[in-house]
């Protein structure tokens, strides 16, 4: 099977920008994103000057990936109490600006909570304003942390899994630098296993319609100088029935409190295909990822998008005609479908793997364990 191998790069960060940096110029604060809308082809600075900016920037995926929209929300709730803004009413619209991904709502209240915090300690808008930035380098800090945790755990799960290394993995989506503080979820154990030499190939799902799979994914393998092929969606069943997949890593984006798993679309269908062929399915998230507050998957919002996203594609170089500013490739007028998410049961997932430890079987009281020894750590 034709191999797609990643240049032999030295194993670097997927750009030299960073994913996202608070910065403070003389004529004030600024919260600046790569573009992850104009990748593969370009890196591109957004820099946000308010909430509203930000809003817009989360809801069109300029900046995106459930850990990352946590560090983004916090960042956006320091940077309108910095700027005088109405803190509430930012962290409202922060909060909303995406559904299904539950650290954006998390991140966001921290920083809200800290704000409010010292502002009634001290009555003082400007060390309040100073507590919300600190809330979110803390959250920017603590998923660096996180995600290096997961990818230490993730490889050793891999390896107790398929004993003998030369790991096969398939992905869906895109989980690495580009949707955290530090190397991502699921591709930072695949990053890990291919630094010790124990990643044969990474399956990469293209991941329609946004295509992150082939846009960023793609570029984050090829960058880190991993071997990797990239595939339509529709072709991984006939890898599994090939015998080319040894185990599937996905992220999440809500993790129900009963380990029911909401993520990219196309992710259920995997973990049925993975249950058939007797493959682990194997979801890797920060704890800040599990919402106790959700009780089972039919209570996650799964987001529905523009169906522009399904029936055009954009194209830079090209002209483009469609009503949603892309080249239609259905008959104007087609009515689509196009739920960003769907949500897998949790008997179909082996192991959800988190900072914290490894829930294996995936059940209500396991997570809950986990999550009370993670407040633990925190409080502690
Ligand atoms: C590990 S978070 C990455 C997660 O976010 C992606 O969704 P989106 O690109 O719409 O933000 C996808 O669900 C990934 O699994």
């Amino acid at each position: 099977m034709a191999d797609q191998h990643a240049q032999s790069g030295e194993d670097k960060r997927p750009t030299e920008i960073p994913v996202i940096r608070w910065e403070e110029p003389p004529e004030g604060p600024v919260l600046v994103l790569l573009d992850q809308t104009r990748l593969p082809a370009e890196e591109v600075e957004l820099v946000c000057t308010d909430a509203p900016v930000l809003v817009e920037a989360i809801r069109s995926l300029a900046v995106r990936g459930a850990p990352l929209l946590g560090i983004a929300g916090a960042y956006g709730v320091a940077l309108a109490a910095a700027r005088g803004f109405d803190v509430d009413d930012a962290a409202d619209a922060l909060a909303g600006a995406r559904p299904t991904a539950v650290n954006l709502a998390v991140g966001v209240r921290r920083a809200q909570a800290a704000y409010r915090a010292e502002l009634a300690r001290s009555g003082d808008m400007g060390k309040a304003a100073e507590a919300a930035l600190a809330a979110a380098r803390k959250l920017h800090r603590d998923d660096a942390e996180a995600s290096a945790r997961m990818a230490e755990r993730g490889l050793a799960l891999l390896d107790e899994l398929l004993p003998g290394g030369g790991h096969r993995i398939l992905t869906h989506c895109n989980t690495g630098s580009l949707v955290s503080g530090g190397e991502g979820t699921a591709f930072a154990v695949a990053l890990a296993a291919h630094r010790v030499g124990r990643l044969r190939r990474l399956w990469v799902d293209e991941t329609r319609p946004l295509l992150q799979g082939a846009r960023l994914t793609a570029y984050e393998a090829a960058r880190s100088g991993m071997a990797y092929t990239l595939l339509t969606d529709s072709a991984a069943g006939s890898l599994f029935a090939a015998g080319e997949v040894d185990a599937v890593l996905i992220g999440a984006d809500r993790i129900a409190a009963d380990g029911s798993v909401a993520n990219k679309v196309g992710s259920y269908p995997l973990a049925v295909l993975a249950r058939y062929h007797h493959v682990p399915f194997i979801v890797v998230a920060p704890v800040t990822t599990v919402d106790p507050d959700t009780p089972d998957g039919a209570s996650i919002e799964v987001e529905q998008r523009a169906g522009f996203e399904v029936t055009e594609v954009t194209a830079p170089q090209v002209p483009v005609t469609g009503p949603g500013g892309g080249i239609p490739v259905a008959p104007l007028g087609t009515q689509a479908y196009n739920p960003a998410f769907d949500v897998t049961p949790p008997e179909l997932v082996t192991a959800i793997v988190t900072e914290e430890g490894v829930v294996s079987p995936v059940t209500a009281e396991a997570l809950a364990e986990m999550c009370a020894r993670s407040r633990e750590v925190t409080i502690g």
